[in-house]
């Protein structure tokens, strides 16, 4: 596009990840004439460094540990007893990287299939209905959807920069020997499980006295214990003051001054911050939150007629699907007659650890918090088939909140293997209002542990 051309479009998108990619092809099947900036790879966050990249790491590290159990089982595994099978990470990442090269090409004959003009550039607003490329082009259209994300943050400590965040992890061509890692949340949960698994020695530091604040805290304090058995050394109250370097290496430094042993790496998993900054929101008059979110209401519209957002630059939870799911929405409403907007209730939500732990609905405490005692509290431990041949120690933890007489489930907690495949269908069960007499009255699927959800008394 030339320096003074000024297309005209129904709708600007700004970024190409998983709320502005969804936003644009769902008004574009409505008809609309929809342009895309997005100045870096297309799938934003999600694809290039976030679930995807993340969730194929998780996948090799699953594997090593169902190798480890196949030998102690019986089969010929090459590798010393109780040694991890070690991955030869830039071979798996040859198979990484294709895969997301392949959602790329995917990307792009879908947008090029769908009429959508993509532009790879940063956009800046000029005011509510014009955007400038970062060559100066000009772009004019009826509604702009703003879904620029957001980017991972490091604490403002002294060395700092010593440190690296989940962008850094993905770069890595092999396990550092000795990692730690800073946070306690998603990332840092998840990092810490897939590279004990992969053969790095990892210690997490928790400035708190717990693992995934928000969770269930009986699973989460299993998760804990699944973690040091497996190796990793948890530092709970542990605020991490200072990185220093030692040589190649870093050092910890303690908020109680004491200095700790050297690390090869160390992992910042902190937060995230939307990108906010630098897109003229003030050209426009769209008000930003004290975070720096762009405020929005619960239709994703901002104040200002026209410009709406989506995805992590928004309060909204910071997950591919909410994205997804609030860009679609918008779309079907301002393109195709729809009316329905994103439920914020009852969102599932996973956390790929080893095992993984996931919830839909209230945790016991927030439920304890709106009904008192009205509640009724079940669980079920167990140890999965296969580890229990295998002779692993590791169990599974489910939990189900329910209110009232009839025991209606408002909240299904799973810690153990494969609860990141249950729960989906379980959120659905939950969102229509199910009791615990539901649950019973579905006949089991045996052997399995998902039967247990059905089974607990
Ligand atoms: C390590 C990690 C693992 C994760 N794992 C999961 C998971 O397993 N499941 C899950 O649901 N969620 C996961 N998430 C969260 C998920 O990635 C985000 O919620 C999701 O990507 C948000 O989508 P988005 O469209 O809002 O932003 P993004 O996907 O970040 O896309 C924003 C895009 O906007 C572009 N952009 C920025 N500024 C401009 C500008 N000025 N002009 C034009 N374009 C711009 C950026 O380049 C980017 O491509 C993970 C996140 C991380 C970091
Ligand atoms: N499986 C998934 O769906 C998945 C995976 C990864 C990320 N995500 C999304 O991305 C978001 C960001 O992930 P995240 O792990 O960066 O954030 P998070 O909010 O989950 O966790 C941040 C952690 O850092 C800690 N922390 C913050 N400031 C600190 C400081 N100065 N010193 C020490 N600790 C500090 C917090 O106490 C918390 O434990 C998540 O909230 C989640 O929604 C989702």
């Amino acid at each position: 596009m030339s320096e003074s051309e000024q297309a005209q479009f129904d709708l600007i998108v700004v970024g190409g990840g998983s709320g502005g990619l969804a936003g644009a092809f769902r008004a574009a099947e409505h008809g609309a004439r929809v342009a895309l900036l997005e100045p870096s790879l297309l799938g934003g966050t999600c694809v290039n460094v976030g679930c995807v990249p993340k969730k194929a790491m998780w996948l090799a590290a699953d594997i090593g540990a169902k190798l480890r159990m196949a030998q102690s089982l019986g089969f010929a595994v090459d590798a010393p007893p109780q040694q991890p099978c070690e991955l030869d990470w830039p071979t798996f990442i040859v198979h990484r990287q294709r895969y997301i090269a392949g959602i790329h090409d995917s990307y792009r004959k879908r947008l090029d299939k769908a009429g959508i003009v993509v532009a790879p550039m940063r956009a800046r607003l000029l005011d509510a209905r014009t955007v400038e490329c970062e060559n100066g082009a000009r772009m004019g259209a009826a509604r702009i959807l703003i879904a620029t994300g957001g980017h991972a943050v490091k604490p403002a400590i002294p060395g700092a920069e010593l440190g690296g965040t989940s962008d850094d992890f993905f770069q890595w061509t092999a396990a550092p020997k000795r990692v730690a890692i800073v946070g306690a949340g998603y990332i840092a949960v998840e990092l810490a499980g897939v590279l004990q698994a992969l053969g790095s020695q990892v210690e997490l530091f928790a400035r708190g006295q717990r693992l995934l604040e928000g969770f269930d805290h009986e699973l989460t304090a299993q998760l804990a214990d699944d973690y040091c058995q497996s190796g990793v050394r948890l530092h709970f109250g542990h605020a991490v003051a200072a990185l220093e370097a030692d040589g190649a290496r870093v050092r910890v430094r303690g908020a109680d001054g004491a200095l700790g042993e050297a690390f090869d790496k160390v992992l910042f998993a902190t937060g995230r911050k939307p990108n906010s900054a630098g897109l003229g929101l003030e050209n426009a008059g769209v008000e930003l939150d004290a975070n720096g979110f762009v405020r929005i209401d619960e239709l994703n519209a901002t104040r200002v007629a026209g410009i709406d957002a989506v995805g992590d630059v928004t309060p909204d939870p910071p997950l591919t699907p909410v994205a997804i799911a609030a860009a679609r929405r918008l779309m079907d409403r301002l393109y195709g007659g729809g009316s329905a907007k994103l439920d914020r209730n009852d969102i599932p939500t996973v956390v790929f650890a080893h095992p993984p732990i996931g919830k839909v609905g209230l945790t016991e405490d927030e439920a304890r918090a709106r009904w008192g005692d009205n509640l009724h509290i079940y669980r079920a431990g167990f140890r999965p088939m296969l580890y229990a041949l295998a002779e692993s120690p590791q169990r599974s933890l489910f939990k189900l909140v329910c209110v009232g007489q009839e025991r209606r489930v408002v909240g299904i907690h799973l810690l153990g293997e494969a609860a990141d495949e249950m729960l989906q269908g379980f959120a659905v069960a939950l969102k229509r209002g199910i009791t615990l007499d539901d649950l019973r009255d579905t006949v089991a699927l045996h052997p399995t542990s998902a039967e247990e959800v059905v089974l607990m008394r």
